[in-house]
This record gives C-alpha cells, sequence and structure tokens, in this order.
C-alpha cells in the first residue's frame, strides 16, 4: 500500500530536509510546523536554516507542488515527529514538545496510519507517544492493546545525520526502524524505502530508542578522553594535537579532537537522557558530560591568562586591550548556535573583559539577542588587524585559511588546534 500523504511534524533541521527527500520523489508531502514564520518561509519555496544543498531541494520540491506547509496537521497516511526534546530541569528530558505533537494529529488519525517518532527520545517514549494518542482516539486501536492487527501502526526511527551533511547522510545512512511490532517495523521499511539508499536495520522500539541515545553517548564519551587529555597536556607542556596524531598512527587507536567544549542540540543532551533513567550504572556517561561541560570554563581560564601576559608585556591598561573570538557556532561551518561552548564562553568574556570584544562568526549576519551590545560582530580582517589576543573558538573554513604570517608573536588561545 502506498502512501499518498505524508505529513512530517517539525520542520527544523531534521524534519525540513526529511519533507523535502520524500518530496523529491514525487511524494506528495505536508509539512506542519508551529512557527508561522518558518512556514511562510518555506511556502515561498525558502529555507529558515542553513544546511548546505537544501535549498535547492525545497525551492525545487514547493515549486512542483509536492511539498507545501501549514501550522495545523491534515489526514494523513504517514506521519513522521521531528520535534525538539531538550531536557528540562537537572537534565530531565522533556516530552512536551512530543505529546503536543501526538496531540496535535490525535483528531486527524484515521485507520491504517502510520505515525513514527523521530525526536531523540529516552527508552519507553514511543509506548508512551502510543498511549497518548489511544487516551484521544478510542475509536481506534493501537500497537500496544492490539498487536499486529492495529489500525494504527507506530515505530521509533531516529535520525543520525550529521548537520553540514544532512542531504547526503539523509539518503546513505543505515536507518534503524523501532517498530512497535512486525507489522509497524515493515510499514516504517516501506516508507523510507522512497528516498533511502541505506540499510533499513529492523528492530524494536526501545532497542531503537537506546540506539540513538549510545551512539551519541558513545562520540560524547571519546570526546572527553581527547578533552581530558588536552589539560593534562597543558600541564606537561605537551602539544595535545601532536600527541593524538601520534597515537593515531597505533592501528587500534582512533582519538578525537579535543575543543572548547561539546555544542549541538544533540552530544551534550542526548547522553543525558540515558543518565536520567539509569543514574546508578551510567558512571561512565555521566563523567564524560560533566568533563565536556568543564572544558569552556578551562577556555576562560586561558584568555585570561593570555590577557594577563599581554598586559604585562604590552604595559596596556585592561581597558585598551581589544580581544577576538574566533566562532560562535558549535562546530565548523554551520550557522546553528545552539548548546554552542563558544557562545559560553564569549558571553562569559563579555561580563569579564574591560576593553573591547570582538565576534567573528562568517555564517551569521547579526549577533543573538544576548551578545547583542556587549561585543561587535565583525569580520576576519578587521579582527587580526585590531585584536591584542585571539582566540580560536571554532575551526570555520576561513579561520582555517589565514595566512600563518598574520599570526607570528601574537597572543593566541587556539582551542581547536589549527593555528599551531
Ligand atoms: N539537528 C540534528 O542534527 C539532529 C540529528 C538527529 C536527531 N535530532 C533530533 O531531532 C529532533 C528535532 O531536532 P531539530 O534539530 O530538527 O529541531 P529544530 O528545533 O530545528 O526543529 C523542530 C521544529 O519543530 C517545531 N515544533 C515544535 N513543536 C511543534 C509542534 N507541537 N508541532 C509542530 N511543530 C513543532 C519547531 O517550531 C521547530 O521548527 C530532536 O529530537 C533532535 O534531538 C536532531
Ligand atoms: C554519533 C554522532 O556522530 N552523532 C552526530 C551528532 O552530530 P553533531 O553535529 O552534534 O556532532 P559533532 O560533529 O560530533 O559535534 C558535536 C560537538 O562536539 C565537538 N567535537 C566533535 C568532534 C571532536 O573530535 N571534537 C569535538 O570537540 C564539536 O565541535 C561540537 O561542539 O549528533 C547528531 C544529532 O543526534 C547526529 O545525528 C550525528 O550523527
Amino acid at each position: 500500500m502506498s502512501f499518498n500523504i505524508i505529513s512530517v511534524i517539525g520542520l527544523g533541521y531534521i524534519g525540513l530536509p526529511t519533507a523535502a527527500a520524500f518530496a523529491s520523489r514525487q511524494q506528495r508531502v505536508v509539512g506542519v510546523d508551529v512557527n508561522e514564520n518558518a512556514v511562510a518561509t518555506i511556502n515561498r519555496g525558502e529555507i529558515h536554516i542553513v544546511e548546505p544543498e537544501l535549498d535547492c531541494v525545497v525551492k525545487a520540491a514547493v515549486e512542483g507542488g509536492w511539498l507545501s506547509a501549514r501550522t495545523t496537521p491534515v489526514e494523513a497516511d504517514a506521519y513522521l515527529i521531528a520535534v525538539p526534546t531538550p531536557f528540562k530541569g537537572d537534565h530531565e528530558p522533556d516530552m512536551a514538545y512530543v505529546k503536543a505533537a501526538a496531540e496535535a494529529i490525535a483528531p486527524v488519525l484515521k485507520k491504517g496510519a502510520l505515525v513514527i517518532l523521530e525526536s531523540t527520545s529516552p527508552v519507553g517514549a514511543t509506548e508512551q507517544m502510543a498511549g497518548w494518542l489511544a487516551a484521544l482516539r478510542d475509536d481506534l486501536t493501537f500497537p500496544q492493546q492490539a498487536g499486529e492487527a492495529a489500525d494504527i501502526n507506530i515505530a521509533y526511527c531516529p535520525e543520525r545525520v550529521l548537520p553540514g551533511k544532512v542531504m547526503a547522510e539523509l539518503i546513505q545512512n543505515d536507518r534503524v526502524i523501532g517498530g512497535m511490532t512486525p507489522v509497524c517495523s515493515a510499514r516504517a521499511s516501506e516508507l523510507y524505502s522512497i528516498f533511502l539508499k541505506g540499510e533499513c536495520v529492523v528492530t524494536n522500539a526501545r532497542t531503537a530508542e537506546m540506539c540513538k541515545l549510545t551512539e551519541n553517548s558513545f562520540r560524547d564519551v571519546n570526546i572527553a578522553f581527547a578533552n581530558e587529555l588536552s589539560l593534562i597536556c597543558a600541564t606537561q607542556g605537551i602539544n595535545v594535537w601532536e600527541l593524538i596524531r601520534l597515537a593515531n598512527r597505533h592501528p587500534r587507536v582512533n582519538i578525537l579532537q579535543p575543543g572548547p567544549g561539546v555544542g549541538g542540540h544533540c552530544i551534550a543532551v542526548d547522553p543525558w537522557f540515558i543518565v536520567a533513567q539509569n543514574p546508578q550504572q551510567a558512571r561512565l556517561i555521566r563523567t564524560a558530560r560533566d568533563v565536556n561541560d568543564s572544558k569552556p570554563g578551562w577556555v576562560i581560564d586561558r584568555v585570561k591568562a593570555a590577557v594577563a601576559d599581554c598586559l604585562a608585556d604590552s604595559g596596556k591598561r585592561a581597558e585598551e586591550l581589544t580581544l577576538a573570538c574566533f566562532g560562535l557556532a558549535f562546530k565548523p561551518d554551520i550557522d546553528d548556535l545552539r548548546e554552542s561552548p563558544s557562545m559560553s564562553i564569549v558571553s562569559e568574556l563579555a561580563q569579564w573583559h574591560r576593553g573591547e570584544l570582538l565576534a567573528v562568526e562568517p555564517n551569521i549576519h547579526t549577533l543573538p539577542q544576548k551578545l547583542q551590545g556587549r561585543c561587535t560582530l565583525t569580520d576576519v580582517q578587521d579582527a587580526l588587524s585590531r585584536a591584542d589576543i585571539l582566540v580560536l573558538l571554532v575551526d570555520h573554513c576561513q579561520f582555517k585559511a589565514i595566512d600563518g604570517a598574520r599570526l607570528v608573536q601574537r597572543y593566541i588561545v587556539d582551542t581547536r588546534g589549527v593555528w599551531r
């Protein structure tokens, strides 16, 4: 049975590329988002986020009549929910957006529909979502009670695309399919095979939920190892990037890179979902979070030390020193500032520094509100010519391309090891 209408709920960094991928295969896609501005932008064939190649695919999909956006759900054959799942309070998963999305689609659910949760979620979330839907539609049967014969099929299918490479990875990555029943998995696999070149790997919903959290926790733990090495190396007077390069010559060693901390919507968040559900067992995962979360504070201390050195050498007053921070995004060559360690470092420096503070971020046009009036957004050349101290926070291509001659005899704090 084919899918006449596919509806994607939540048109952000995950939902919009997914909606566009289906639409590019001549599937009728109705995207739903509570953000009216996002809906209007998409309906003009434009995009409200930065992701390479997404703009052309969305433009073609909208102009071809395959993709449209709206603020309220419609009757569809398949729903994919890709709304935020942040944490709240003491790092507890916040499922309020998923609940709101489920409540929004419940009235328009029809017999035979497939509901897929794509949002990164704690173990048990899919069963919980099925419960929310069932509570609102007692005229339909759901997999929890009716098993294979349910009116509605439900699956958890996590997304694992890398921001910056979403359009390629969306198609090529293998996809974990966690149906609440084998029929649910088969139906979800059928849906993704519309655009997927990778394999659909079938499991149950709870394993699929844990699989997503495991992938990001694995990366977080490995980055924490690199970050811990950077602290040890600083104490021992060893260049950590050279050390890692050498150690990685071992055939079974592959250490990741230290940085100013771990940011983004995922790796700094998802491991907490495991910790919240398993506080006794998840000791290493929790420690990795603590190591990575403490790295911005360590970077700030390095900047303060560089300022002290510069003051002592130059004889200038603190008010006369200009500090330039290169990069606000959470990783290279994207515009996403969410959970960015660079943002928290620059915010704190803005409070502490008495002289001028410059921020260079080639991927944005205006400073986020939090920094407005507290620092000046400028370009690479201006920052290089005016700043006394250079702080490299993100390895954007523009920063890697800076002529080494312009960095000689400067006060530099390089958190990414690209100006060595
Ligand atoms: N961004 C990534 O790299 C990535 C990768 C894998 C998984 N994920 C997961 O995917 C999910 C979505 O992440 P994202 O980065 O796309 O978030 P996002 O914030 O970019 O997009 C979410 C969208 O959902 C909309 N929304 C919120 N509540 C809604 C509702 N009730 N109905 C309709 N729309 C609603 C928001 O307005 C927003 O446009 C999260 O669970 C995230 O952890 C993200
Ligand atoms: C397992 C995995 O790969 N998951 C990916 C991840 O995507 P991401 O974009 O969030 O991931 P990263 O690129 O790792 O960046 C995170 C932060 O870690 C810093 N970092 C990175 C490498 C390093 O060696 N040293 C560092 O310091 C970097 O600067 C940044 O702040 O989560 C998505 C959502 O779930 C997944 O879909 C996607 O597959």
